[in-house]
């Protein structure tokens, strides 16, 4: 199937009936949801395009009580669109062009050490005869101009060494960079959900006593969409990330988990996370939001809350869900409120 890294599908059309009638059985065995995801990964499976993929998949999949689409997806990353992001082709092409000129010059480099060596050689025997004065000055002068060639070769090398560490370097910035820019909300610059899920997963397994969660909504967010437009809607949700972007520290990961939802991660106590639940809610609500034409005063903006504690041994779901059920209530019992649960 052409390289280990790059998984194809270019079956003719009999071959690729084939691999999904092997593929459906495998899916329907363990309950697996017939979504394109999850069709791409049993299929390269069947395809056997991958065994490092097909190992994984069977492991993350192994009965048909382990479907979780979140495996899912961090495959279909890994192995689907990992591969296909430009960056990372870039980056790849960038890599063999630098291999390719360090390869020629250190073949150049050695040509010219080959050649320094055979005239040294040639040299030596010249001395070991009797020979006259004047041969061994030509010889003398031929060596100094190999030396200098050589030197010079030296120099060209070293310099296509620091050309390549530097792009490197560079590469390994715009890399760093764009890996920073897909944890990033675009619109309010603050982590989005893949941040969170990340940040979550290593939340409970690093210190799993103390982790609260927050999950907040703005509460009529569709009113404000329609009473003063969408572009309004998308500034509030800048100013809340804003807000909220203040609040990051070692203890405290916020992110925007959706929509007009944010989520905040707290390494504290129940009773720390309850006192920021509620200094975040009242400083939204204390917010003065401005049209920018008319600078005429939107209303007040406020945000339910639910907030709970994580217990030992549960999964990073079944955390968020009872936050999601605390902020239910809270929009329940009248919005504007944190509700633990
Ligand atoms: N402007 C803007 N609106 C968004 C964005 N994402 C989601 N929304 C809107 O957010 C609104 C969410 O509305 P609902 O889920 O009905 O809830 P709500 O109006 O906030 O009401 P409650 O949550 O019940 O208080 C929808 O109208 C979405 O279109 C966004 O990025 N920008």
């Amino acid at each position: 199937m052409g390289n280990d890294d790059i998984i194809d599908f270019r079956e003719d059309l009999p071959t690729a009936s084939n691999y999904l009638r092997m593929a459906v059985p495998l899916m329907v065995q363990r309950r697996i949801p017939p979504t394109p995801y999850n069709y791409a990964l049993w299929y390269a499976h069947v395809q056997n395009a991958h065994p490092e993929l097909s190992r994984k998949l069977l492991a993350a999949f192994p009965d048909e009580d382990s479907y979780d689409p979140r495996k899912s997806e961090a495959l279909f990353l890994e192995y689907f669109v990992k591969h296909y992001l430009p960056q990372s082709t870039q980056a790849q092409e960038l890599i063999a062009t630098l291999v390719a000129q360090l390869a020629q010059a250190v073949s150049r480099n050695l040509q010219g050490v080959h050649n320094y060596g055979a005239s040294l050689r040639g040299a030596i025997e010249v001395f070991e005869q009797d020979v006259d004065p004047h041969q061994i000055r030509a010889m003398v002068g031929k060596l100094l101009t190999e030396t200098r060639d050589l030197e010079e070769l030296n120099q060209v090398f070293a310099s296509k060494l620091k050309a390549a560490s530097d792009q490197v370097e560079q590469l390994k910035r715009e890399l760093a960079e764009s890996e920073r820019r897909a944890r990033i909300d675009p619109l309010t610059k603050i982590p989005n959900r893949r941040g969170f899920d990340e940040a979550i997963a290593q939340a409970l397994t690093a210190d799993n006593e103390t982790t609260c969660l927050l999950l907040l909504d703005i509460d009529y967010f569709k009113k404000l969409n329609d009473t003063y437009g969408h572009p309004m809607g998308d500034r509030v949700l800048q100013i809340v990330g804003g807000v909220l972007g203040k609040l990051q520290s070692d203890r405290i990961f916020i992110a925007r988990y959706g929509g007009e939802e944010f989520a905040v991660i707290v390494n504290d106590e129940l009773e720390a996370a309850h006192a920021l639940a509620e200094q975040i809610r009242c400083q939204i609500a204390a917010l003065q939001i401005k049209r920018k034409s008319t600078h005429d005063t939107i209303g007040t903006i406020t945000v339910s809350i639910g907030l709970t504690r994580f217990r030992p041994g549960e999964s990073a779901e079944t955390f968020i869900e009872r936050a999601d059920t605390g902020l239910y209530l809270a929009k329940q019992e009248g919005r504007n409120r944190v509700i633990i649960a």
